[in-house]
């Protein structure tokens, strides 16, 4: 049967992950690669609709957990596990490690309770590559500042970032097969010229 690849791009807002996607899905549609893109939360009619509660209300932690996987629940069934059977590749704008990430690192809510989630969703598929984009607060505090009306999420304060960017982080050291760190500071073309590389060995 055929089988795409998988890949995610994660980061705390404003590290720069969404400037990437195109470059990347135009880097692998011209190598002959049919993709899709995606996000999350969202990707479905039903995700999108959850995404706009997830970023505008207030909300329990493990309410917000519990949607963020029920968002990801609908778009693999709808979206991701069908492009991959087609043979397509997905990149999708945030993934499982997202949760990890903010709810987990972030909001503190424990690890064990988002590892029973994933073993729920999703027990045996990983992405075949994660991408995360990496940089200080200060600097992606700055690319938001510049550029948008902040959501529910971008409001928080430096500590939750401080916490989201070391979850993930400790996630890459611990799935480095996977991962790929990307030094997110640097110029727009510098990290296209690593992305480049990167999908060469893919
Ligand atoms: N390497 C970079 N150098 C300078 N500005 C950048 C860089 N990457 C992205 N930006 C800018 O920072 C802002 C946030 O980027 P975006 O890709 O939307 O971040 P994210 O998806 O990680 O939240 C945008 O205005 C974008 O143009
Ligand atoms: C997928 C996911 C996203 N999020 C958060 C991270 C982001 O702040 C927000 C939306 O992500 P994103 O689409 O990256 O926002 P933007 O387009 O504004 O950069 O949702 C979680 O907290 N947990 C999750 O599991």
């Amino acid at each position: 049967m055929a089988s795409g690849k998988f890949i995610t791009f994660e980061g705390i807002d404003g590290a720069g992950k969404s400037t990437h996607i195109p470059f990347v899905a135009e880097q692998l549609r011209a190598a002959g690669r049919s993709i899709v893109t995606t996000r999350e939360p969202g990707g479905t009619e039903l995700g999108e609709a959850l995404r706009n509660l997830l970023l505008h209300q207030k909300m329990h932690l493990e309410t917000e957990a519990m949607l963020m996987f029920a968002s990801r629940r609908e778009h693999l069934a709808q979206v991701i596990e069908p492009a991959l059977a087609r043979g397509d590749w997905v990149i999708s704008d945030r993934f499982t490690d997202a949760s990890f990430a903010y709810q987990g690192g972030g909001r503190h809510l424990s690890l064990d309770k988002l590892n029973r989630l994933e073993q729920w969703v999703h027990p045996h598929m990983q992405p075949d590559l994660t991408l995360l984009f990496d940089v200080p607060l200060e600097v992606a505090r700055a690319r938001l500042d510049a550029e948008r009306t902040p959501d529910k999420f971008e409001r928080e304060k430096a500590d939750f970032f401080a916490d989201t960017r070391a979850e993930y982080l400790r996630r890459a050291a611990e799935f480095p097969e996977r991962f790929r760190v990307i030094d997110s500071t640097r110029s727009i073309a510098e990290i296209q010229l690593e992305l480049k590389d990167l999908l060469a060995v893919l």
